[in-house]
C-alpha cells in the first residue's frame, strides 16, 4: 500500500485505490520517518498548524486537499465547505502559498455542479501538486548556470553554498525551491558543499536540510545559525540561496526568521543573494514587505524547549521563569537581494522587472 512505503517521493500524496490522503509527520524527522493520515479539516488545519506539513509550496497544496476534504464531508452544503476553506487559510499567516491554494480549489469546487464539487477539488489539489513540482524543476534549471559560473572560476574545489531553514523536497513537493539548483548542480557533477543553517528553534535545517542532501548525496555541513557571517568574512561561502514565504510584488522577502541577518552578512561581505521560489509564493497585493507581510508568532515553548530524540521528550533550556519569544519570519528588504530564481528565469528583486516576467500589469 502506498501509505506503508518506507521513504516517500513526496511530502503529501493521495493514495490512488482510496483517495485518502497521507503527509510525512515532518516533526518526527530525521529520526524517524511517520507517515499520517489526513483524514478531515480539522487534520489538515493541526497538521498545518503544528508543522506536521511545513514550507510555502507544500502547505499550499495541503491547504488546496483540505477543501477536497471539506468538500467530502459536507457534498450537499458549499457554504459549510467555505467556511471550512476559511479556517484552513487561518492555519498559519505568512505564507501566501496557503491562501491562493485554497482561494483557487474553492473556486474550482464552487463553479463544478453539485455532485461533482469534492472531485473538482481533488482534482485541482493534484493539479498544484504537480504545477509546484514542476516549477521547482524549473527553478532548478534556472539556477543551475549561476551555480556553474562560480564553479569554473574555482576548479577543484568545490562551491561553497549557504542556505537557511527547509526549502527543500519536503517544504514543496519535488526538488525544493532553493535546493532545486543545488541538486541539479550536484547531478551534473558539480562540486558542490552546503552550509546548512540548524534553524532553531524547530532545527528545519539541521533536521531537515541536513536529512534531505545527505539522502541525495550532497556534501553538507550543519552550522549555528549565527556562523554564517563568520564563514562569509573568511571567504566560505561563494552563494547564498534561500527560499521565501511571501515575496512582494517589490522584491520584498519574507522568510525563516534569520533569513534577514544572513543577508545583510552577504552585502556587507560581496556575495550573491538569491531566492529562489515558484510564482505562487509572489504576493500581487502587498508593495511594502516590512510594514504589510504577517509575522507568524508561534508558541514560546518552541523556544524555551529543545526537543529530543526521543518522542515528546523536551529539554528545557532556560531559566523556568524567563519569558521567550517566538518570531518565525523576518522580511529581507529588496535593495539586499541579488535576484529571484524562479520558474520562468532569474530576475532581479525590483518592481518591473518582476512583472515583466510574470507579465503584470502594473497597478
Ligand atoms: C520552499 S519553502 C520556503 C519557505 O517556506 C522556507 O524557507 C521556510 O521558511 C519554511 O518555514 P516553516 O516555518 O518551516 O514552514
Amino acid at each position: 500500500m502506498n501509505h506503508l512505503q518506507k521513504n516517500p517521493a513526496r511530502p503529501i500524496w493521495e493514495d490512488p485505490d482510496t483517495g485518502k490522503i497521507y503527509i510525512i509527520d515532518q516533526r518526527q524527522l530525521p529520526h524517524q520517518m511517520v507517515v499520517s493520515e489526513l483524514a478531515d479539516v480539522d487534520d489538515v488545519i493541526f497538521a498545518i498548524c503544528e508543522m506536521m506539513v511545513r514550507g510555502a509550496p507544500l502547505i499550499g497544496v495541503t491547504g488546496a486537499y483540505g477543501v477536497y476534504l471539506a468538500f467530502a464531508a459536507n457534498t450537499s452544503d458549499p457554504d459549510e465547505a467555505a467556511q471550512q476553506a476559511r479556517r484552513i487559510r487561518r492555519a498559519r499567516p505568512t505564507a501566501v502559498n496557503l491562501a491562493w491554494a485554497v482561494d483557487q480549489t474553492l473556486e474550482k469546487a464552487l463553479a463544478a455542479d453539485k455532485q461533482d464539487r469534492a472531485k473538482a477539488a481533488r482534482q485541482h489539489a493534484a493539479a498544484i501538486a504537480g504545477l509546484e513540482a514542476e516549477n521547482s524543476r524549473l527553478i532548478g534549471e534556472h539556477g543551475l548556470p549561476l551555480i556553474a559560473e562560480i564553479a569554473e572560476k574555482k576548479p577543484g574545489q568545490p562551491v561553497n553554498i549557504l542556505t537557511h531553514c527547509n526549502a527543500g523536497w519536503l517544504a514543496c513537493i519535488a526538488h525544493g525551491t532553493a535546493t532545486a539548483p543545488i541538486y541539479q548542480a550536484h547531478r551534473q557533477g558539480i562540486n558542490v558543499h552546503v552550509w546548512v543553517d540548524e534553524t532553531r528553534p524547530l532545527n528545519q535545517g539541521a533536521r531537515l536540510t541536513a536529512w534531505e542532501l545527505g539522502a541525495a548525496g550532497v556534501a553538507h555541513t550543519v552550522i549555528t545559525d549565527n556562523a554564517g557571517g563568520h564563514l562569509m568574512q573568511k571567504g566560505l561561502v561563494d552563494l547564498v540561496i534561500v527560499g521565501t514565504d511571501r515575496t512582494t510584488y517589490t522584491g520584498d522577502v519574507a522568510n525563516k526568521i534569520g533569513t534577514y541577518l544572513k543577508a545583510l552578512a552577504a552585502r556587507d561581505n560581496g556575495i550573491a543573494f538569491y531566492v529562489a521560489l515558484p510564482s505562487s509564493t509572489f504576493d500581487w497585493q502587498i508593495r511594502d514587505g516590512v510594514g504589510q507581510i504577517p509575522i507568524e508568532t508561534r508558541d514560546s515553548d518552541e523556544v524555551r524547549y529543545m526537543p529530543g530524540v526521543e518522542k515528546n521528550k523536551t529539554h528545557l533550556l532556560l531559566p523556568e521563569d524567563s519569558q521567550a519569544a517566538n518570531y518565525a519570519f523576518d522580511v529581507t528588504p529588496a535593495r539586499l537581494v541579488t535576484g529571484f530564481i524562479t520558474e520562468k528565469g532569474v530576475c532581479p528583486a525590483e518592481e518591473t522587472a518582476i512583472k515583466t516576467l510574470f507579465q503584470k500589469h502594473s497597478r
